[in-house]
């Protein structure tokens, strides 16, 4: 369980992440929305400790998180796998490297920039290309992937560094809707199989609700829902998205609401919820 207590983050005078609490069982795909600048990028990177709370807990399987320094602090980054919009790739590397300079809280970092890397290292990383469909390109530069292929790299790549949760950081937000139907598809298919909480930074509510077993809507840095998709009501979207403004993310999210009630999403379980 990734327990979060009254986690605050200021910037100056701004407080992007305002007091979030939160439990999350292990094997969760949780989805976050809001609109821009709602606090979700900074909460990921908290948990990540890619930036430092100002204020709050974090605790995973009981371990205080926050609180870690050093080469504790290295494993749980690499325990915490984080895929970013831009793919955080070495463009002109090829994918399999690319994807064993995931290795490098195993290897350590000196191997992983000399690239002498191990047989296991070389077996793990095209057994996870392999789960992305994406041996055929192995061996080929990073840069010349379409951006779905790109993204779905950075997923082998954070797969092979054996993580326990894979926060993604608006995964899809760069790509066509094709691409990222099977960036997600890779995402639900590893939450699923692996077991592995996942944490989910999406724009799209629709996408939140085909993928994930529970949403977690932010506003002002705040959390403003907490449930499952079928709880999210427009009314709650209003709520979230501000009925102040009737157009951009609110007509979105709310049409996205209102089609998604005549659909029928295919059942989802939900973890621990
Ligand atoms: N390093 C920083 N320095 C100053 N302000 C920051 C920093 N990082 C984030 N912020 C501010 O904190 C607020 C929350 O930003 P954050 O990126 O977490 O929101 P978000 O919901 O992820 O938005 P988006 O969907 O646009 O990425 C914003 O007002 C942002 O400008």
């Amino acid at each position: 369980m990734l327990v979060i207590e009254q986690l605050s983050k200021t910037f100056g005078d701004l407080t992007a992440v305002d007091g979030v609490s939160l439990a999350i069982p292990k094997g969760q795909m949780v989805g976050v929305i809001g609109r821009s600048g709602a606090g979700k990028s900074t909460l990921l990177r908290m948990i990540n400790r890619l930036t430092d709370p100002t204020r709050g807990t974090i605790t995973n399987e009981g371990r205080v998180i926050t609180s870690l320094k050093g080469r504790d602090l290295r494993l749980w980054r690499a325990s915490c796998a984080m895929i970013f919009q831009q793919f955080n790739l070495v463009e002109r590397m090829d994918v399999l490297t690319n994807v064993m300079v995931g290795r490098i809280a195993h290897t350590g970092f000196l191997r992983a920039m000399t690239r002498s890397f191990t047989d296991e290292d070389r077996v793990r990383a095209i057994e996870a290309l392999d789960r992305l469909d994406l041996v055929p390109q192995a061996l080929q530069r990073a840069g010349t992937l379409s951006g779905g292929q790109q993204q779905r790299v950075a997923i082998a790549k954070a797969l092979v560094q054996n993580p326990r949760i894979m926060l993604a950081d608006e995964p899809i937000a760069s790509l066509d809707p094709s691409n990222a139907t099977r960036v997600m598809d890779a995402l639900r298919e590893i939450n699923r199989t692996d077991g592995l909480t996942v944490l989910v930074n999406l724009h799209t509510l629709d996408t939140a609700r085909a993928y994930c077993d529970r949403i977690v809507a932010m506003r002002a840095g705040q959390v403003r829902f907490d449930g499952t998709p079928d709880a999210l009501t427009t009314e709650k979207v209003r709520a979230i998205y501000g009925s102040d403004d009737l157009s951009g993310d609110i007509n979105e999210a709310v049409t996205s609401t209102s089609l998604s009630s005549h659909m029928s999403p295919e059942p989802f379980k939900a973890v621990g919820t």
